[in-house]
């Protein structure tokens, strides 16, 4: 490890539209830094392509996800491997950038599979709507798994990174500074800048309601509402992700919200992210069609993220989040 004598050995646990690019972006980190071993290898969810083709193997073959990620190079040190267990055995870093609904199954069968002293990191925007109540994903990773957990989030809009146009990043982080700074200097890149907060609750949640808000953003488009009234639901918005966050933890930080995790990357996903537009397409269909019939047409085998959780919580309704509930309503 770093601080010991051993290098440090990266893996990713996902490999969708995100997954590729944080892979695309460590595996460029790793072959410069001498305390990186260079190989990362990617646990990709396997899947038959249409032409009979693994897309593992296919991934391997080309160096990019054709499904994913097209036309993008991963770098020649990105092994992708359908095998879970394989792909995390040697690694101490791990990256958890899978859709929220899968995370739960896939750290269950992590159990007793990892190195001892093994760190992660997760990229997940979302949270786990348990009957008692909401878990956030870092948590849940440490509670399956025993290990810490950092978070990064920002206004990471996965496929202008990839072709390396400018992003910031915040990681989030509880008490090991050290630890942060290792996983900042991974993702950092000249067109990727990373910055650390000791606010984890803060961060996560920054990343996980701003998905919200761009439902309701999507919304207002679909409802051709216009400018002034998107740009009042997202700062409506704003407030209520920080209301909320602190109603969960009361030690959020104010200041997190003007890290790129809160306000930057509100604004990204209400113009660009994949929750505005399926939402402003149930608008405009009448909410005609069901958000699982969009998310199937539209976003060719990628997830919606937290539409289910957000329409179905009646605490959140109890609470009186105004805009929460708004969008509870219009579904
Ligand atoms: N795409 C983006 O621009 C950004 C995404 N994120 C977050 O990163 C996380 C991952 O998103 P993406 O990489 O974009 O994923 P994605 O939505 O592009 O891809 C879906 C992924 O889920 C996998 N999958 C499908 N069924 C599965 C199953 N049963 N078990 C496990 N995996 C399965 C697919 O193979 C694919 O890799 C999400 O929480 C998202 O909010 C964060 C920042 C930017
Ligand atoms: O998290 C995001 C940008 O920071 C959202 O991107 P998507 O909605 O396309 O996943």
């Amino acid at each position: 490890m770093e601080n010991g004598h051993a290098k440090n050995r990266v893996a990713v646990i996902g490999s969708g539209n995100w997954g590729c690019v944080a892979s695309r972006l460590i595996a460029s980190n790793t072959t410069k830094l001498p305390s990186f071993y260079d190989e990362v290898r990617m646990w990709v969810f396997e899947e038959v392509l249409p032409t009979g083709k693994k897309l593992s193997e296919s991934i391997n073959q080309a160096n990019e996800n054709c499904k994913y990620l097209p036309c993008i190079k991963l770098g020649a040190n990105v092994i992708a491997d359908p095998d879970l267990e394989n792909a995390v055995k040697d690694a101490n870093m791990l990256v958890f950038v899978t859709p929220h609904q899968f995370v739960e199954g896939i750290c269950k069968k992590l159990v007793g599979k990892l190195r001892l002293g093994a760190q992660a990191i997760s990229l997940i925007k979302g949270m786990e709507v348990k009957t008692e109540g909401p878990c956030m994903i870092s948590k849940l990773i440490t509670d399956i798994l025993g290990i810490n957990c950092c978070v990064l989030m920002g206004a990471n809009i996965a496929s202008e990174i990839a072709v390396e146009k400018f992003s910031e990043a915040t990681i989030g982080y509880r008490k090991d500074k050290e630890v942060a700074i290792r996983w900042a200097k991974l993702f950092t890149m000249p067109y990727f800048l990373v910055s650390i907060v000791e606010d984890i609750e803060g961060v996560e949640l920054c990343g996980t309601l701003k998905n919200v808000v761009a439902i309701a953003a999507g919304l207002v488009d679909g409802l051709d509402m216009g400018n002034n009234t998107k740009a009042a639901i997202m700062r409506i918005g704003l407030r209520e992700m920080c209301a909320f966050s602190k109603l969960l933890f009361p030690s959020v930080r104010d200041n997190t919200f003007f890290e790129s995790c809160g306000v930057a990357d509100l604004i990204t996903t209400c113009l660009g992210g994949r929750n505005r537009r399926v939402a402003e397409a149930f608008a405009r269909n009448g909410g005609k069609r069901s958000f699982d019939e969009l998310e199937a047409e539209m976003l060719h085998g990628q997830k919606l993220q937290g539409s289910t959780e957000c329409f179905l919580s009646e605490d959140v309704i109890k609470n009186n989040f105004g805009l929460l509930k708004v969008i509870s309503v219009c579904n």
